[in-house]
């Protein structure tokens, strides 16, 4: 073999080699940058998260933002699970709640937990104690609903005073999926127009997504000047605000426990099957 052919040979070897590296980085990174990042959940033990925020909304809400370990890390809570909160009640004695945080793993760095605090409440007290630079035990994710966009054709959704937070949480992860054309309608019970959580939020997916999403407001007190729900929630209100009963449809429902045992039986007597109903 002469001198020149060995020469074209090392470098026909040497750009072999440089193509099969780059394919190999170019492979690695779309594998990296395309795979989830790794949530911060344990679901066998509690881990411990920094409060770094605490925003007063009215006299018994607040709003909590925990820090996660780095700024660019997620919590890892698939769509309408919840998490548990450790805590300890006004006698010292352990207490352990379920709370969905209204954040989605596209706001990473931290999560949010807005919580309503109910004076004789057990966890409340927790709550209305923690301050920030403490610490929250935090085990998930936890919960039997699981969700795949464009499951339904379209969700109703009845919550009551803080079980709004899992409604909030599936009906974002909804709308801000530009892939899912699933239509939302809620019905949401309070006792009073300050108890409203998330008022603004909600309202600003109404106007974001005209059409896709409709709520329906229900105080058993309304202020003088009022164009929603009066009382209790109806059968003759979810009739006119949810989806009529069908197979490719799903009813939501998180309130109280006497609030959600009424609207169980509403929903059996219009005929909505139990395939069609879920309870958080
Ligand atoms: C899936 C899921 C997600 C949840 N997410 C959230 C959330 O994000 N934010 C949040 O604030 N809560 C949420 N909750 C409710 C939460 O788990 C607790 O039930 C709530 O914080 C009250 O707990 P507590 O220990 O303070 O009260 P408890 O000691 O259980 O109750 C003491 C008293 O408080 C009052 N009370 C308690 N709960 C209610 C209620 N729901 N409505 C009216 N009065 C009540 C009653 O007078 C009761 O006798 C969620 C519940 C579920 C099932």
């Amino acid at each position: 073999m002469d001198l020149e052919f060995l020469q074209s040979m090392d470098v026909q070897i040497l750009v072999g080699v440089g193509v099969a590296v780059l394919a190999i980085l170019v492979a690695a990174s779309y594998l990296f940058s395309s795979r989830k990042p790794k949530g911060c959940l344990d679901p066998e033990n509690f881990r411990e998260f920094k409060l770094v925020k605490r925003q007063q909304l009215s006299h018994n809400v607040a709003k909590f933002t925990f820090e996660l370990p780095t700024p660019t890390s997620v919590l890892g809570l698939p769509i309408g699970q919840h998490i548990s909160c450790r805590g300890k009640d006004s006698q010292g004695e352990e207490v352990i709640k379920p709370y969905t945080p209204t954040t989605l793993d596209s706001d990473v760095g931290h999560f949010e937990l807005v919580i309503k605090m109910y004076p004789q409440g057990r966890m409340s007290h927790h709550f209305r104690e923690l301050h920030v630079g403490d610490y929250l035990a935090v085990k998930g994710p936890k919960g039997r609903f699981r969700y795949q966009p464009g499951q339904v054709r379209a969700f109703g959704m009845i919550a009551g005073g803080s079980g709004i937070t899992p409604m909030f949480q599936v009906a974002r992860a909804i709308l801000e999926n530009p892939k899912d054309m699933t239509n939302v309608h809620l019905i949401y019970a309070n006792v009073t127009y300050e108890d409203i959580l998330l008022k603004e939020e909600l309202d600003s997916l109404v106007a974001n997504y005209p059409g896709r999403f409709k709520v329906y407001y229900v105080l058993n007190q309304p202020p003088e000047v009022w164009n929603g729900g009066v009382g209790f929630v109806s059968k003759e209100m979810i009739q006119t605000h949810c989806p009529a009963p069908a197979p490719d449809i799903k009813i939501l429902r998180c309130g109280p426990p006497p609030m959600n045992k009424a609207m169980a039986g509403h929903l059996d007597a219009l005929g909505y099957s139990p395939e069609m109903q879920f309870q958080f």
